[in-house]
């Protein structure tokens, strides 16, 4: 399988409990190219039920949102440059500066989780994503973030 965004970021970067490669105890999500937009997959542990066992946490939605959205700001503004993700040149990181989630259907557990993410706009520092969580193919959650360019 292709690399995936989240590999790209520098070791001290790596941290994320929601995607760093150096936390044992994190998600360890990872963002890749589907055509235009961007997905992720992922299938949460029985630890992360909501109200009832067989909804998922929305804490965690929200933090695989979180996640996805943010690489993928960063794989919009390389794609923006003709570069991807772990090209020459200068990294182009993004953190999250605003995330709006709407829950829309409990989202069921023991289920792989498709999370997309798609372009909305961007100028030099920012950039906007539309974000999806589905699960059997309906959409459980939507969201709208608002990513900044980290200056290093
Ligand atoms: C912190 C992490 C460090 C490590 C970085 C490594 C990066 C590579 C690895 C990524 C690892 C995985 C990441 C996963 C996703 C997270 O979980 S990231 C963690 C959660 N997010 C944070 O902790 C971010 C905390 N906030 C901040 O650091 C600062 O507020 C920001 C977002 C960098 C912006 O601050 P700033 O650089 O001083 O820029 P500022 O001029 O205030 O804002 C820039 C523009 O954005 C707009 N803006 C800023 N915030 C908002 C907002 N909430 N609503 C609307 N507009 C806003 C401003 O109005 C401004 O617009 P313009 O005037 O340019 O039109």
């Amino acid at each position: 399988m292709d690399a995936a965004f989240q590999d790209f970021y520098a070791e001290k970067f790596s941290h994320c409990h929601g995607c760093g490669k150096n936390n044992p105890a994190g998600h360890h999500l990872k963002s890749r190219w589907d055509g235009d937009d961007t997905i992720a997959r992922f299938l949460p542990k029985p630890e992360y039920s909501g109200g009832v066992p067989d909804h998922v946490y929305g804490g965690l939605i929200a933090s695989l949102l979180d996640c996805h959205g943010a690489a993928s700001a960063a794989a919009f503004a390389h794609r923006a440059q003709n570069r991807e993700m772990g090209s020459e040149g200068e990294p182009i990181r993004y953190v999250t500066a605003s995330l709006k989630v709407d829950f829309r259907r409990p989202t069921p557990m023991g289920i792989e989780l498709v999370i997309k993410g798609k372009l909305r706009s961007m100028d030099e520092r920012k950039v906007w994503v539309d974000l999806t969580l589905s699960a059997n193919g309906e959409v459980c959650a939507s969201g709208e973030m608002l990513a900044v360019r980290y200056r290093q």
